[in-house]
């Protein structure tokens, strides 16, 4: 499955860019004068092949997994914090779906790798591939299969949404802990040092940030990831919601359908679909530079620059939710701002 989403997908044409780009010159505006506005309607023209684009369907999609390696005090708050927030997202009151709601956005919630049974309780997606990973300290965090598994559920979303008719997906995460296995696979893919990529999460002391550094480092040497090999890296050092966003984001290049990344361990998720297929990288929007140090060495890494700088550190999607409104902003003004042309504005520029 994931072999077939991969053959579907083809870069954006140059072409596009082109026709947007001779609209855009034509507005009542200096040229350029709205800025990044601008490269998010060019984007979302070349993403759609389509000069009129609607982005009425919007989702986010709030994975949650729990992680084995919580066991050796590298997060701020115990475990059980996941499942609660799930219930909380169920019931609306999470900033997540504040957000979304200001937004005009769906918010999709995943179990993908909770430990917990949630039994048939409504609206949440039972999608679980295994109960909290195994702590990677010891041994691989997930077995290749797993790995697979939550990358496909995150295909299977992508392609059941782009079926429904969402035109634009966000990306967000719930999971204590989860900080540790995306400082994890930055290091590793991007060849940084862990120190430099490893921050503190909900907030923990400087003393529980030596022993997370020292834990990752340990992960790291004892199941020795192999850099060239995303999956690899996914399955011995990740996580399933991390998985899960890996899979929405080759979904969403192969559906041609824009995905706009949350924080740092969204990006972690995209950096492993980006690590699989570049040409991922097109369909990508970073939403914003959060807190946690390493962000952006994964960015740069991907050659993606973020939105918003709100010193966000959630996660849950937040600021893929914010983030969203300025991309539809870029569209209206594609589309519902005159030409020079329709308003009787001269466009000579003075020498
Ligand atoms: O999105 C971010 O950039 C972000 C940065 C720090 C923490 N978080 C959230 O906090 C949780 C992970 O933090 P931790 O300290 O438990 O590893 C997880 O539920 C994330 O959604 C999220
Ligand atoms: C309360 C709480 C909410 C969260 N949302 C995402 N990560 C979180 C971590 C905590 C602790």
């Amino acid at each position: 499955m994931i072999d077939e989403t991969l053959k579907s997908i083809k870069p954006v044409e140059e072409k596009w860019y082109e026709i947007a780009q001779h609209r855009l010159d034509n507005l009542t505006k200096p040229p350029g004068s709205l800025g990044r506005l601008e490269e998010f309607a060019r984007r979302l023209v070349a993403i759609f092949e389509d000069n009129a684009p609607s982005m009425n369907k919007k989702a986010i999609f709030t994975f949650a997994g729990d992680h084995g390696v919580t066991v050796e005090g590298v997060s701020a708050y115990p475990k059980e914090v996941t499942p609660q927030m799930v219930f909380n997202f169920l019931r609306g009151g999470a900033g997540i779906n504040v957000l979304a709601r200001h937004a005009g956005a769906e918010v999709v919630v995943v179990d993908i790798g909770v430990d917990y049974d949630f039994n048939d309780i409504e609206g949440l997606l039972k999608m679980k591939v295994i109960k909290g990973t195994r702590n990677f300290t010891n041994g691989p965090a997930m077995t290749k299969d797993e790995a697979v598994r939550c990358i496909e559920i995150g295909i299977e979303l992508a392609n059941g949404y782009a079926k429904k008719g969402y035109k634009i997906f966000g990306t967000g995460e719930m999971g204590i802990g989860n900080t540790t296995p995306s400082s994890a696979i930055a290091a590793v893919l991007t060849k940084r040092p862990v120190e430099e990529v490893t921050g503190r999460g909900t907030g923990i002391s400087d003393e529980a940030l030596k022993r997370k550094i020292d834990v990752i480092k340990k992960a790291i040497e004892i199941n020795m990831p192999d850099p060239d090999d995303p999956i690899d890296v996914l399955s011995k050092v990740g996580g399933a919601e991390i998985g899960g966003i890996a899979g929405l984001v080759l979904g969403a290049a192969s559906n041609r359908i824009p995905v706009v990344i949350d924080g740092f361990i969204s990006t972690a998720g995209a950096l492993i679909a980006y690590c699989i297929e570049p040409k991922t990288k097109d369909y990508m929007f970073a939403a914003h530079n959060s807190v946690e140090i390493g962000h952006k060495a994964m960015l740069d890494k991907m050659g993606l620059k973020p939105i918003l700088d709100l010193d966000l550190r959630l996660g849950e999607g937040t600021g893929a939710a914010l983030s969203m409104l300025l991309i539809e902003a870029g569209l209206k003004i594609y589309k519902e701002m005159a030409t020079f042309g329709e308003a009787g504005v001269s466009n000579e520029i003075q020498k």
